[in-house]
């Protein structure tokens, strides 16, 4: 596995780290992780990869390796003996892990040195945005899917150590299982698989393979019907294996599809299946599957049970990145703000807290605001982030704080959170969303406001730093 230590990150946090040092300017700074566009034209995005970062940064250090090469790439000796002992000490203020996000709210805050802040920006936003993508995508397979068992196929087409990160994300997202066995190890995902082409392939007889097969994993055994003709040979052959481990007392697992037409080929299976008494035979089929086209066999009444999606899922197809950002709101004990002619670029100065308004039922209105962490949560109204002209008013509503200190002096503020319970989480929050947020297509636009004070904070720097 990739080390992670101090050089896992961008030569400008170390070049900047250094001036920073040498000045002696490391006094308290804020920073905000957020993204501005939603992925996949989806309603909502799931945060994901907060325990994957909390454990990185306990570990975050200088080996002497790592020393050894910035002092070849020419960093400032009393630098290099500062990076020695380098740890972060800093706070993280988050949502929780598998809580949904929306475009503008800051999803997490740092709270650190200076220095410190800077130096983990990089892994933070490789470890965030990638995970929150994929659960996100792999979200929207679920929201198509609801009843059906999802694997995750897709470690052999992923970026490199990506397919690592991703099966443990797809899982929070929705995913039942994985193929990806270290991930399954190590983030306790259920871990499950077919069988290939090879396989079939390096028998002279594709029932001989299938036998062998069973024979090996009478528990545990499907069949990949496809490799020469699927209803004349691969399912003739399943069938008779499924019988002879049936007089041993065992149950053929399921089939597996992986080409041509996906419905008519799973409706002709589980008719025959069916027809034999195989009942309980499940029926997989995988192939470039993504939501779209799982969506469209669902519609075609396809007698699927189980999909396997490789390539899509972990590529985050077709966005392949969320646009997740690092942005200082406060140092140096004052306010900061990063100048845009498009105010929608502009950033949000000051730490700040992020709210989930409910009306007096307790029922999601629908809306987040962000206000300064200093406010008192009894808004009245909320303004447009970048439309000057529009407030919603916020009348007898109720506020909760959504980001909440996960890391306090570098020490994480609890055990962490088994992978199951993030999922749980997640699928809770989702349950709870009104529909028309999850719809596929054209989803209705969650709204993200700013507090007056906040507004009014961030139009005066705005008009001090164009000045
Ligand atoms: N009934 C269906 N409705 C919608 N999409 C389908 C259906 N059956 C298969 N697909 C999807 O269509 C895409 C292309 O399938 P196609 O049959 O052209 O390729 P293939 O089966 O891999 O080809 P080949 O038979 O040469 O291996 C895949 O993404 C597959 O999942
Ligand atoms: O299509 P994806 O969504 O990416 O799902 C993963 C694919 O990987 C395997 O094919 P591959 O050709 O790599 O191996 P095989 O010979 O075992 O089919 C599997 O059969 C799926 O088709
Ligand atoms: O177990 C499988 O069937 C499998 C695993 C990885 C990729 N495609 C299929």
């Amino acid at each position: 596995m990739l080390q992670i230590s101090g050089t896992y990150t961008d030569l400008y946090q170390l070049t900047m780290a250094q001036v920073h040092y040498l000045n002696h300017n490391n006094q308290t700074a804020v920073f905000d992780y957020f993204f501005r566009k939603l992925p996949f034209k989806n309603g909502y995005v799931i945060f994901s990869g907060l325990e994957s970062l909390l454990e990185a940064l306990e570990q975050f250090q200088f080996t002497t390796q790592d020393l050894d090469y910035l002092q070849q790439q020419g960093f400032d000796s009393s630098f290099i003996n500062y990076l020695k002992d380098f740890k972060f000490k800093g706070a993280i203020y988050s949502v929780q892990e598998g809580e949904l996000v929306f475009p503008t709210q800051p999803v997490l805050q740092v709270k650190a040195s200076l220095i410190e802040a800077q130096l983990i920006e990089t892994i933070l936003l490789n470890y965030l945005n990638f995970q929150t993508l994929i659960a996100t995508k792999a979200s929207r397979i679920r929201q198509v899917a609801p009843q059906s068992t999802l694997i995750d196929f897709g470690m052999r087409r992923a970026q490199a150590m990506g397919a690592y990160f991703a099966s443990r994300a797809a899982f929070i997202g929705g995913f039942d299982t994985t193929s990806n066995v270290k991930a399954a190890a190590d983030f306790k995902i259920p871990v499950t698989g077919t069988m290939a082409h090879a396989f079939v392939q390096s028998y002279d007889s594709e029932l001989e393979a299938f036998q062998s097969y069973a024979q090996a994993h009478p528990q545990n055994c499907i069949l990949l019907i496809d490799t020469y003709n699927c209803l004349k040979s691969g399912l003739p052959n399943a069938i008779k294996v499924a019988k002879s481990l049936q007089q041993q007392g065992e149950q053929l697992k399921g089939i597996r599809i992986d080409s041509g037409d996906l419905a008519y080929l799973s409706q002709q299976c589980r008719q025959q299946l069916d027809a034999e008494g195989l009942t309980e035979v499940k029926i997989a089929v995988s192939n470039q599957l993504d939501e779209y086209v799982i969506k469209s066999l669902q519609e075609q009444n396809a007698p699927i049970d189980v999909y396997g999606v490789g390539t899509n899922l972990v590529i985050g197809h077709p966005d392949a990145a969320l646009d997740g950002v690092y942005k200082l709101a406060y140092a140096n004990q004052k306010p900061r703000l990063k100048l845009s002619e498009n105010i929608a670029k502009s950033t949000l100065p000051h730490q700040k807290q992020v709210y989930r308004l409910r009306d007096q039922n307790q029922q999601l209105i629908g809306a987040n605001i962000i206000a300064k962490a200093e406010e008192q949560p009894d808004f009245n109204q909320m303004h447009h982030p970048f439309d000057l002209t529009k407030t919603m008013p916020l009348d007898q509503l109720k506020f909760e704080a959504l980001l909440q200190p996960v890391m306090l002096n570098g020490k994480r503020q609890q055990a962490p959170t088994p992978l199951v319970d993030i999922k749980r989480f997640a699928e809770q929050q989702l349950a709870e969303l009104p529909a028309e947020y999850k719809r596929f297509t054209n989803p209705h636009l969650y709204k993200v406001g700013l507090s007056t004070a906040l507004l009014e904070a961030r139009e005066k720097l705005r008009t001090t730093y164009k000045s």
